[in-house]
């Protein structure tokens, strides 16, 4: 059983789907308090948080259980990643579940800037004004709005406001620049030039050591007199004094802010103008984003549980790489056969080549850790995982390579490991997935054979003659054990034979021995998946 622990309130559809799960025990703590929570956490395997929970390291040293960290969002900023990869917890986000929800508040608070509306409801519903001059706004159309981060939110912003017939300057120094110019946008290399002809600007960066404080006393003299601000990000991006300042001058005509530097906020300076139209950290709150997060985070926790998978990690190198539902049946493949090699070779492994061909060719980063963990996890006596296993392999000198296989084969999709282990010895063994979740091995050392890749496995080198096999059966029978599947392969008729003989119960050296002993053995090993 998988004790996950939901500590920020997520959608009731991402609670179903972790209800449905038999081997998982849920506990609901989001009202417990922030200070006490940790104390309650120590036998959590998986956590579920939204931003209203810091997990920093004194956190963590309480979670002595703890595998999975779920972020029911975007921002990773209230997480010590470092720490939790030191002690091997695999960090998931959620970051496209609610990019169109932070996108249009950011619009919302853009509008209300321009034309006061929320002033203009008060005054009308609570002092019933009917005050049609003092609320005179600003058209969005024909000027100019400057996005400082130009990323999943920032993009879509850029679009909705071009289609306000606003011009748009982009500043994001990490993107090619055709992201912005093939939009109709104009991207410019330093942030001062954004700053001077920006009427409108808008910041959709995350929190960095580089944007903490971005905009500062400094950068808000050089703006327009009468900008407008929006912070619908992180607090902190903005230095909430300079903003304070901005504002009693008069230089920032209004500031739509959704995030705080610390939150919840309810007391902040920032409150005593009209012209400041903030909301508690409301981007995400749409319905249907909070069902996308929801459901999609706890899926990611119950994948990542069960070594199923790992989207959206954020701490596992896997790169660019888009990982598929087949991606996700080889990943788990590669980890097996790397856990097969190990066993099987049972001498250090210095090298790895990992041939791939298919679809999974380009999840190749992703196979190459894969496949370390399944090595690493029979190797060495340490607890080993997704997010540990780069720093281990490396530690203890094994090489992961991948390639793309280039040799003929009958196969639409196919992994071939080879390992280099002791001096110059090789063995090479290619697996594929037929079916959902049975991953098989296919080919050992110019043996064509398939055993599915579970349970207890015993790989038997003989010569082949008559007698062999039978006297195998004899001695496993005599020891009680079942045999549940077996297969041979042969490269040609009385030459070498291997087998893979599988198991109902693990078989001890004893009995491995007294095999071996045949006439005609040349080895054995046994492997458990
Ligand atoms: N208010 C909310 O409830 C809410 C909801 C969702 C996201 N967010 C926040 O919005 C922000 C953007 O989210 P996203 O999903 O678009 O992220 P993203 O990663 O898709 O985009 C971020 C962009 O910022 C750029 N960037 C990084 N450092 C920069 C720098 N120094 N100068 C200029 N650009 C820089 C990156 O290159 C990237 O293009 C994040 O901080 C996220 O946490 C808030
Ligand atoms: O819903 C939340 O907790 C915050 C959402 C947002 O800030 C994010 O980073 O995804």
């Amino acid at each position: 059983m998988y004790k996950v622990v939901v500590c920020d309130t997520i959608s009731d559809a991402g609670i179903e789907i972790l209800k449905k799960e038999k081997d998982i025990e849920l506990q609901i703590k989001s009202d417990v308090n922030k200070k006490e929570l940790p104390k309650q956490l120590t036998d959590a395997d998986a956590i579920i948080t939204r931003s209203s929970t810091t997990i920093d390291k004194e956190f963590l040293s309480f979670c002595e259980n703890l595998k999975v960290i779920g972020r029911a969002g975007v921002g990773v900023d209230n997480i010590d990643l470092d720490e939790a990869s030191k002690r091997g917890i695999v960090v998931l986000n959620m970051p496209t579940g609610n990019t169109l929800a932070a996108t249009e508040h950011t619009m919302t608070h853009m509008l209300n800037c321009l034309r006061f509306m929320p002033n203009a409801n008060y005054e009308l519903k609570y002092k019933h004004k009917w005050d049609r001059k003092k609320w005179m706004g600003i058209e969005l159309y024909g000027k100019t709005v400057g996005i400082i981060g130009m990323g999943r939110i920032g993009s879509r912003v850029a679009i909705r406001v071009m289609s306000f017939g606003a011009n748009v300057v982009v500043y994001d120094p990490y993107i090619p620049k055709e992201k912005a110019t093939k939009i109709g946008a104009k991207i410019v290399d330093n942030l001062d030039e954004l700053l001077k002809v920006s009427d409108i600007i808008t910041i959709h960066t995350p929190k960095t050591e580089e944007t903490y404080n971005m905009i500062d006393k400094e950068e808000i003299e050089k703006m327009k007199d009468g900008v407008i601000l929006i912070n619908c990000a992180r607090g902190g991006l903005y230095n909430e004094k300079a903003l304070y300042e901005g504002l009693k001058s008069g230089k920032i005509r209004a500031l739509g802010i959704d995030v705080f530097e610390n939150e919840p906020q309810l007391n902040h300076p920032l409150f005593e103008f009209d012209n400041v139209f903030a909301t508690p950290h409301l981007g995400a709150n749409t319905y249907e984003s909070q069902i996308r997060v929801g459901e999609g985070i706890a899926r990611s926790v119950v994948d990542a549980l069960k070594g199923r998978g790992y989207e959206n990690a954020v701490n596992i190198k896997m790169e660019e790489e888009e990982i598929t539902e087949l991606g996700k049946q080889f990943l788990g493949l590669a980890e097996r056969m790397g856990s097969f090699l190990s066993q099987y070779i049972k001498s250090f492994i210095k090298r790895v080549t990992i041939y791939a061909h298919g679809e999974i060719e380009s999840c190749t980063n992703s196979l190459g850790l894969f496949s370390s963990v399944g090595i690493l996890k029979n190797m060495i006596d340490e607890h080993v995982n997704y997010v540990n296993a780069p720093y281990l392999a490396k530690e203890r000198g094994l090489e992961i390579e991948t390639k793309i296989y280039d040799k003929a084969t009958e196969f639409k999709n196919y992994l071939l490991l080879e390992a280099e282990y002791d001096d110059n010895k090789k063995i090479e063994i290619g697996g594929t997935v037929f079916e959902p979740n049975k991953a098989r091995i296919v080919y050992m050392d110019g043996f064509d054979m398939e055993i599915e890749l579970t349970g207890n496995i015993i790989v038997f080198r003989n010569y082949d003659k008559p007698g062999i096999i039978g006297k195998v059966g004899e001695i496993l029978g005599k020891h009680n054990i079942n045999i549940a599947d077996f297969r041979l392969g042969r490269k040609q008729a009385l030459g070498e034979a291997l087998s893979f003989i599988k198991v109902d119960q693990e078989v001890n050296d004893a009995i491995l021995k007294e095999i071996l002993s045949i006439d005609g053995a040349i080895s054995i090993a046994k492997v458990k998946i």
